[in-house]
């Protein structure tokens, strides 16, 4: 059954229980337990180890609930019994609960992790030395790898950049000499992008100037040729390239980078082409289409064609653009002179080079060596890494920076959402202790909600005449992806900063977005997909929280390789599921163990004192408040505030409503919160996204096990949501049955198989009201199935949508 009826709250606490402990109010049976459960532990002695959970969660997972009496309507029902004060029904004037007798069912039949947290190894172990820093100033310059002392000098006194890293050590000399392919393989933040600027801008220079930097006779310009095309997946990155290149390019100002991306005017990016540009670095959709559409580009004096992330664009479905990208530039006759007679060969490659980047290497990978690279040598950071692969075979190891700290919270579904908010609560608790933190979520819709649902409504009111101008959070194309979180700011820090990004969102708000997040002063968080796990560079990210595990261990990578750059600390957090999930952690590329942690530490921690809540959801405390109670109350907040009638959920839409209520009137049926609608959306496409886990890792991440009950919850749902694809229920249906059975999923999430009436009927998305518990969980995915969806999500979420291919 669905745990979300409602429990009376013993007032347990947290403490060791001592003798003579009297237990109030509830039901007697759940009375009778918790006696019981204290005597036992009592009559153990001293020396028995107690259970390792919190008593009071303890025996709510001993206890089930009582079954509740059946009624018609949905919500209403499953808290019959439940005081209206607790109820956001018209008679509520408030949303007040009076947290120590009501609470929401958070603690019950909850599965308990397999990891035996006893044997964990450590948090505090001093983590080695940083992987990815610059190397010892000493040893090793810029100008010893052969870039000219005038790059050297930019790089030192106007970038602060005096040593290289050891990717920059392995490629610079390498690129700079040599006319071969190169593969370029580092970890995440290892600086992999100047090893291959550099010595593009440093033999581009020498065109113009001599070795001892004084002035050539004839001098390039922006109108003398397109020298490098470089092509990343997404536009933020093409983005951040081109700030790298500009940086590196003021000290050769006479050279002109540019970018062509999807979303942006094509009109406007032609006029750039035409005006003149030596490196282009482009989405491969939008430059395909300049290479049909726009004449004016000309590739016969391109040299290098840099693949950024190059196993994402072939994840994300660019090989066709790739291949005609590849066989244009090639089919063009090599230019030894540009049309102003300046001598390219002997400085300038004297064939075109392909240069292929990334942290990590798949499969595709090779695929796209195939298409671009011939006879590439293979440059990584560090020569044991090399031998290691070639004695390892074909596959390259990938590793996550050696300094990031990797840990795991095991938290049931129910408690996911409490626990995630108490650990945003305690990480920015204190001034300077984080001042920006990721966390990745599954899918763009479920960004969106937990977006509006972490946002403080209240203080997004518009200035009135009499306010104060307020700075950069007005710009336009930031106001529904930038707002102060409400919840985890404590009084002793500063107002957290929310921000949303994913590829739905237009490209100025994206952009916006991103900007405002890097350059936020205040202590930030980022809720995002995947959009932002490949190269993105934001200085001082602290943390990164993969609250939905990522789909493939090398996007695992990515992500947690957005923190402990260039030789910076870091912590990576990841939320597991108890059960299968568990397992996960083996798979994962990690210097130093993966340490678990116990929700409960999580939760005790971060509740340590009451969430701060919105005024018109105050509780009203009574009695003592234990962090079990809290996090009850803070879940009921939630819950509530989703329940809340438009009319009521003032903050939700305070300037929406005057409109809602208008259009409320008209209506006879009273309208959803949109929180409510967005919480439903959000789950469904969480659900399906669950299924799209490559399918080695599908053992971990195993959709027959979830209980969709219990994951409603953690979008603050007391009703599992229909409508989970009838996909979800049909594909349970093949897999169970061989075709002759009908699935139906019930509200409370759980999928029952009945024999069909033979007469088709389709209905993988009928209701069965059916309260046992035991059962709940979904039915199995067939692995054809599992595959559609993938294909289908990766469609919907990756390429068409999160990176709106131009
Ligand atoms: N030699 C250097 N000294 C100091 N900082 C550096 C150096 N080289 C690069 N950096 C900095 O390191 C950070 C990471 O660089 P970059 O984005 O190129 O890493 P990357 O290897 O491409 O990472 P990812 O695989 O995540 O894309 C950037 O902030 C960059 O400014």
């Amino acid at each position: 059954m669905a745990d979300d009826g409602m429990l009376l709250n013993f007032e347990i606490g947290d403490a060791p229980l001592k003798n003579q402990v009297k237990f109030k109010g509830g039901r007697w049976r759940d009375r009778l337990k918790a006696q019981r459960n204290a005597k036992q532990w009592q009559g153990n002695g001293p020396s028995s180890t107690p259970p390792r959970r919190n008593p009071i969660t303890a025996d709510h997972e001993a206890s089930r609930p009582a079954k509740r009496p059946r009624t018609e309507d949905g919500d209403s029902h499953r808290h019959a019994k439940v005081p209206r004060t607790a109820d956001a029904g018209p008679k509520a004037p408030s949303h007040a609960i009076k947290t120590g007798h009501v609470s929401s069912s958070l603690f019950t039949s909850n599965p308990s992790a397999v990891t035996d947290f006893d044997r964990a190894p450590a948090e505090e172990v001093e983590p080695p030395k940083p992987s990815n820093a610059p190397l010892s100033e000493e040893a090793e310059n810029f100008r010893s790898l052969g870039v000219s002392r005038r790059i050297a000098q930019h790089l030192a006194n106007k970038l602060e950049m005096k040593a290289p890293t050891a990717i920059q050590k392995n490629a610079v000399p390498q690129l700079i000499n040599g006319d071969s392919d190169a593969f370029v393989q580092a970890e995440t933040g290892s600086g992999k992008t100047l090893a291959y600027l550099l010595p593009i801008v440093h033999r581009i220079m020498a065109l113009s100037l001599n070795e001892d930097g004084t002035p050539k006779e004839t001098k390039v310009h922006r109108n003398s040729g397109l020298f490098a095309i470089i092509l990343a997946p997404t536009r933020e990155l093409c983005k951040q390239i081109s700030v790298v290149l500009e940086k590196v390019l003021r000290c050769a100002p006479w050279l002109v980078c540019t970018t062509v991306i999807g979303g942006e005017s094509k009109k406007s990016e032609k006029a750039r082409i035409r005006k003149g540009v030596n490196i282009l670095i482009a989405t491969p959709g939008r430059l395909a289409d300049h290479l049909d559409n726009t004449k004016v580009l000309n590739v016969g004096t391109v040299r290098w064609l840099v693949l950024d992330e190059g196993d994402r664009m072939m994840e994300m479905g660019f090989e066709d653009d790739i291949r005609t990208i590849v066989s244009k530039i090639r089919a063009g006759k090599l230019l030894k002179e540009n049309p102003e007679g300046v001598v390219l060969d002997g400085i300038l490659p004297s064939r075109r080079v392909t240069i292929l980047c990334s942290a990590t290497m798949k499969m595709n990978v090779q695929r796209l060596g195939e298409i671009s690279l011939e006879d590439a040598v293979h440059i990584m950071a560090s020569k044991s890494e090399m031998t290691r692969d070639a004695e390892a075979g074909t596959e390259a190891v990938f590793a996550a920076p050696s300094q990031l700290k990797q840990s795991c919270i095991i938290v049931p579904a129910k408690l996911r959402l409490v626990t995630l908010i108490s650990l945003l609560k305690s990480t920015f608790a204190r001034k300077g202790s984080v001042m920006k933190a990721i966390i990745f979520i599954s899918c763009a819709d479920s960004v969106d909600f937990h977006f509006d649902l972490l946002k403080d409504t209240k203080a997004l009111e518009p200035p009135t005449p009499h306010s104060s101008p307020s700075k950069a959070d007005r710009n336009p194309n930031t106001d529904a992806t930038v707002a102060p979180a409400a919840y985890i700011t404590s009084p002793a820090n500063k107002k957290v900063m929310l921000h949303k990004l994913h590829g739905s969102l237009a490209q100025p708000v994206r952009s916006a977005t991103l900007n405002a997040f890097s350059r936020c002063k205040d202590p930030a968080v980022l809720i995002t997909t995947d959009i932002s796990s490949r190269g993105l560079d934001v200085p001082s990210v602290d943390l990164v929280i993969e609250y939905d595990p990522a789909f493939a261990v090398p996007d695992h990578v990515h992500r947690i390789g957005r923190t402990a750059r260039a030789g910076r600390p870091g912590k990576a957090v990841l939320f597991l599921l108890p059960g299968c999930e568990e397992g996960y952690t083996s798979i994962l590329p990690a210097a130093t163990p993966i340490v678990p942690q116990l929700y409960e530490s999580i939760l005790q921690k971060g509740l340590i004192t009451a969430v701060n809540l919105p005024s018109t959801y105050t509780t009203t405390e009574t009695g003592k408040q234990t962090w079990t109670s809290r996090a009850e109350a803070l879940q009921l907040h939630l819950e509530q505030r989703l329940l809340a009638k438009p009319d009521d959920a003032t903050d939700e839409d305070e300037d929406g409503k005057a409109k809602a209520k208008a259009k409320a009137k008209q209506r006879s049926k009273p309208r959803d919160n949109p929180l409510l609608e967005s919480a439903r959306q959000a789950f469904r496409s969480h659900i399906r996204a669950y299924a799209t886990h490559v399918r080695e890792e599908r053992v971990y991440f195993d959709i027959t096990q979830l209980h969709l009950g219990h994951m409603a919850k953690a979008f603050a749902l007391r009703e599992t949501p229909g409508g989970i694809g009838g996909g979800v229920a049909r594909r349970a249906q093949k897999a169970a049955s061989g075709g002759d059975k009908k699935a139906k999923v019930s509200s409370s999430g759980k999928v029952t198989i009945k024999k069909s009436d033979g007469g088709g009927g389709g209905g993988g998305d009928d209701y069965d009201d059916d309260d046992d518990d035991d059962g709940d969980r979904i039915g199995a995915v067939d692995e054809d199935a599992a595959r559609r969806m993938r294909e289908k999500m990766k469609m919907v979420m990756n390429a068409s949508s999160e990176f709106n291919i131009g």
